[in-house]
């Protein structure tokens, strides 16, 4: 009998399947029926049946009106609009321009309560309500660039006591005090970040914005459970894993791709002689089960993750401030940068909040039910993962099935992007000419270099202003085709800059979710993936004990996926079987005796050996 476990890199070929093919173009005729009518109409009929409450629905007639009229193309009414439009924030010498997102006045009068209610439900959540229905919790972001702002005394001791303690822990990790017990070096030369979505993005994002070209400590990150993605970061580490600060970061202290990269990382130090506590840290919510590991262990040290605070708006909180300062990120400027943009965006005028301004934007541009999806295009390198971490911060936040009165209205926005004019010559082609269902952002940086490196490439033209001038190119040939976009324009990338940048998105985010009634801060759709993974895991246990029983049995006997099925009781589940034998064989750890995988019912599959001990487990 043969290990023949490599024939399964040929896979079945999808054949077309008359019914699923039919319900397809049924299903597609659906949404065609539904896209050709106005899509904000369609919304509205069936947000009537369902909830009497018309501010509550996205029943505003200027809006169908006013695109009806296009956008304005005459070059002095532009201007002017422009003009009229421009936010300035002097102090944080950031500019936001929405002047070719093409909203009336009307419509902007019409939105006007809704902002008022908006802005009305941002302050009783800056007060300490619970913001988040669901999970019955306070939302509480704000609060870490404002302690004073925290609804009482023991938040706010908790929020400047950890703040302190960061500092004092970065400092000391920096001068060598806190220093690795067997690094050559005699203190922490890099830090390896394990965590995941909100527990990866904003230092992931904040690294690749701020960190310096030398910092006193390089980051890497594991933020999945791809064994040889973690193989690949502790191999880059190879020797400077003597002297690498690990930070383990997740709120609730039990997600399994972030355990899973802390099983992997402490099996790497062990197998390097290294004793993982002496160089483990967590951050994570007191009594989690990281919390506990890391107490019992004696880590390093250990920081708290709150409550009140989400995973995705958690940049501000240990989770962001700690890998920053360890970089040598000045934390206390972006909290000052975030603490401005925070004052800003508390201001109940619509034209004087950024936020707002951003919200009315995504309104317009999105019919309010996310018909048109948000590319993000940041013209600076360094600002070249702020699309993939508002990504997070804005799908996990809208992209909610119910509304807070328990309506079907599967809303959201979908964000995607990367950095311009990189971007001009992949994807601004289609843009430009393609399917309209996107509106851009722009993020413009003035500072092309620090003061003194500049120089002329050619006569009178530096690559800065070529980089400007593709912003400017590709805004305006958007514009020419009706393609709308909104430009926030920053003076540098600095820690200022991007804690204004942070927070000016958390608040947009947050009034948004008010104008269309939903709960930005749970994200009840995630679980339905990690039960549904958990159930696989589940089954294939079984499966391995099926087969395992059946080796101690006969270690000739080969399986049936049939067979498997039928032992496991899971007939209904063969085909996730199947998929489960595929990657086992994959990885050698069945052995398929006949057949390959491209012929499922021609598998015959076993194990090759008894496990005695898991027979009777
Ligand atoms: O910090 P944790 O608890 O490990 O969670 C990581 C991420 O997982 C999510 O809960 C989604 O599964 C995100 O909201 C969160 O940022």
């Amino acid at each position: 009998m043969a290990s023949l476990s490599g024939l399964c890199s040929s896979f079945p070929s999808l054949k077309p399947n008359n019914k699923i093919g039919a319900e397809l173009s049924s299903f597609r005729k659906d949404s065609l029926a539904v896209s050709s009518r106005s899509s904000s109409s369609f919304k509205h009929s069936v947000a009537r049946e369902v909830s009497a409450d018309l501010s509550k629905t996205n029943d505003v007639a200027g809006l169908k009106k006013a695109k009806q009229g296009g956008l304005e193309k005459d070059p002095k009414a532009l201007w002017r609009r422009y003009v009229d439009w421009l936010y300035q924030h002097k102090e944080l010498g950031l500019y936001l321009d929405v002047s070719r997102i093409g909203f009336s006045d009307e419509f902007v009068s019409e939105m006007e309560p809704r902002f008022q209610a908006a802005f009305k439900a941002m302050q009783e959540l800056e007060r300490g309500a619970v913001a988040n229905p669901d999970e019955g919790r306070m939302v509480g972001h704000y609060w870490l660039r404002n302690a004073k702002l925290a609804p009482n005394p023991f938040l706010q001791v908790q929020i400047d006591k950890t703040l302190a303690a960061i500092c004092d822990f970065a400092d000391s990790v920096i001068s060598g005090k806190i220093k690795p017990p067997s690094s050559p070096e005699g203190r922490f030369t890099q830090i390896l970040s394990v965590g995941i979505g909100g527990s990866a993005l904003g230092p992931q994002f904040v690294a690749e914005a701020l960190a310096p070209d030398n910092p006193p400590l390089k980051i890497r990150f594991i933020d999945n459970t791809d064994p040889a993605g973690i193989d690949h970061q502790i191999a880059q580490l190879g020797p400077e894993l003597a002297s690498t600060l690990v930070i383990v970061i997740s709120k609730s202290g039990g997600t399994p791709e972030t355990r899973n990269g802390l099983l992997e990382v402490q099996k790497a130090f062990r197998e390097a002689g290294l004793d993982f506590a002496k160089q483990g840290v967590a951050i994570t919510q007191e009594n989690s089960l990281l919390d506990n590991t890391a107490r019992i262990e004696g880590w390093v040290a250990r920081f708290p993750m709150f409550d009140w605070v989400g995973g995705r708006t958690s940049e501000m909180s240990a989770v962001g401030l700690l890998p920053a300062a360890l970089q040598g990120v000045d934390i206390r400027e972006m909290l000052v940068g975030a603490s401005m943009m925070d004052e800003a965006t508390r201001s109940t005028v619509l034209r004087k909040n950024p936020a707002a301004l951003l919200a009315l934007c995504w309104y317009w541009a999105t019919d309010g039910i996310g018909s048109k999806d948000m590319v993000v295009l940041p013209y600076k390198d360094s600002l070249l993962l702020f699309s993939r971490y508002l990504q997070q911060l804005v799908m996990e936040s809208l992209g909610k099935e119910f509304d807070l009165d328990g309506n079907r209205v599967n809303q959201g926005i979908s964000v995607y992007g990367n950095k311009g004019s990189t971007d001009q010559h992949a994807y601004i082609q289609q843009l430009r000419e393609g399917v309209h269902n996107f509106f851009v952002t722009f993020i413009e940086v003035l500072r092309d270099r620090p003061p003194g490196h500049d120089w002329e490439l050619e006569p009178g033209v530096t690559c800065g202003d070529y980089l400007f001038g593709m912003l400017q190119g590709t805004r305006s040939a958007l514009y020419a085709n009706n393609r709308e976009s909104i430009t926030v324009t920053v003076q540098e990338v600095t820690p200022r800059s991007v804690g204004a940048l942070i927070a000016l998105y958390e608040r947009a985010v947050g009034i948004y979710a008010s104008l269309v009634n939903i709960n930005a801060y749970h994200q009840p759709g995630v679980e339905a993936g990690k039960k549904a993974a958990g159930e696989v895991l589940a089954l294939q246990k079984r499966v391995l004990a099926v087969l395992n029983e059946a080796s101690c049995e006969d270690p000739a006997e080969s399986l049936t996926l049939q067979e498997i099925a039928d032992r496991c009781h899971a007939p209904d589940d063969i085909e996730m079987i199947y998929k489960i034998i595929e990657h086992m064989a994959a990885n050698d750890r069945a052995l398929i005796a006949e057949g390959d995988c491209g012929s499922p019912y021609s598998l015959k599959v076993f194990l090759g050996e008894c496990n005695v001990d898991e027979l009777y487990a």
